[in-house]
């Protein structure tokens, strides 16, 4: 569905390393790595925000409905909910039903900032499903949020990826009991310049201990 060949990304220093990859369709990748190695780095260059990593870079993409979910809500402040999912091609039936797929029935007239930030990330992730992706992009979705808020939007993410088995996704987190819950495939981003250090499979549930407990013994993030 989409191959990278990124050949690296610098910012006056080198950040990115060569990222070679394939993702497919219904792909659960959770991305970890150290703060600070390049994560959001490489999820802007697959989504195609960073201009700096040619579109050559990431084959594919063209063809791909890619929705992602910053760390900050980045909806329009001025506008409704219901506009904001509006805005991205909602009808206003689909508006609705987003809204209630994400548990904020009736706030579709609510302006961003007068929501929680846990509320304020699930209308950020409805605005997401409204553009029907086929790769779900999402960046430490779970950060800030009390354990509570991050647990409801884990099960609320994890229904999503049930009901739409076709969809793939990346999720960049530190924490790899996410990887456990939402993930059939870990990366991870290490070096300078960073590099996908591991790409594996996870579809062995035994596999998702193995590697989670090499985390742990290396005591990098995900223990
Ligand atoms: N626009 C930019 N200009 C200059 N440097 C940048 C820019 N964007 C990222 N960097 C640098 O690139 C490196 C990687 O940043 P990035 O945000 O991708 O890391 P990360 O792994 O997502 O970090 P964290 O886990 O803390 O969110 C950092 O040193 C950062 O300062």
């Amino acid at each position: 569905m989409l191959e990278l060949r990124i050949a690296g990304r610098d910012f006056g220093q080198p950040v990115l390393g060569e990222v070679f990859a394939t993702i497919e369709r219904g792909d659960r990748i959770c991305l970890l790595g150290p703060s600070g190695i390049g994560k959001t780095t490489l999820l802007n260059a697959i989504a195609g925000l960073d201009k700096s990593v040619p579109d050559e870079a990431v084959i594919g993409r063209d063809k791909l409905r890619v929705g992602y979910l910053f760390q900050e809500h980045r909806l329009l402040p001025w506008r409704s909910l219901d506009a904001n999912l509006k805005l991205v091609g909602a009808s206003d039936q689909e508006a609705e039903s987003l809204l209630e797929q994400v548990g904020l029935s009736g706030y579709g007239h609510y302006l961003p900032d007068q929501l929680s930030l846990g509320m304020a990330r699930r209308a950020a992730l409805a605005r997401c499903l409204a553009v029907k992706p086929d790769l779900l992009l999402l960046d430490e979705p779970f950060a800030s949020l009390d354990p509570v808020m991050a647990g409801e939007l884990k099960t609320l993410i994890a229904g999503i990826l049930d009901s739409c088995p076709k969809m793939a996704m990346i999720c960049v987190t530190h924490d790899g009991g996410d990887a456990e819950i939402l993930a059939n495939r870990l990366w991870y981003l290490d070096g300078k310049p960073a590099r996908l250090q591991w790409d594996d499979a996870l579809a062995e549930p035994g596999l998702v201990d193995g590697l989670l407990g090499r985390l742990r013994d290396l005591a990098l993030p995900g223990s």
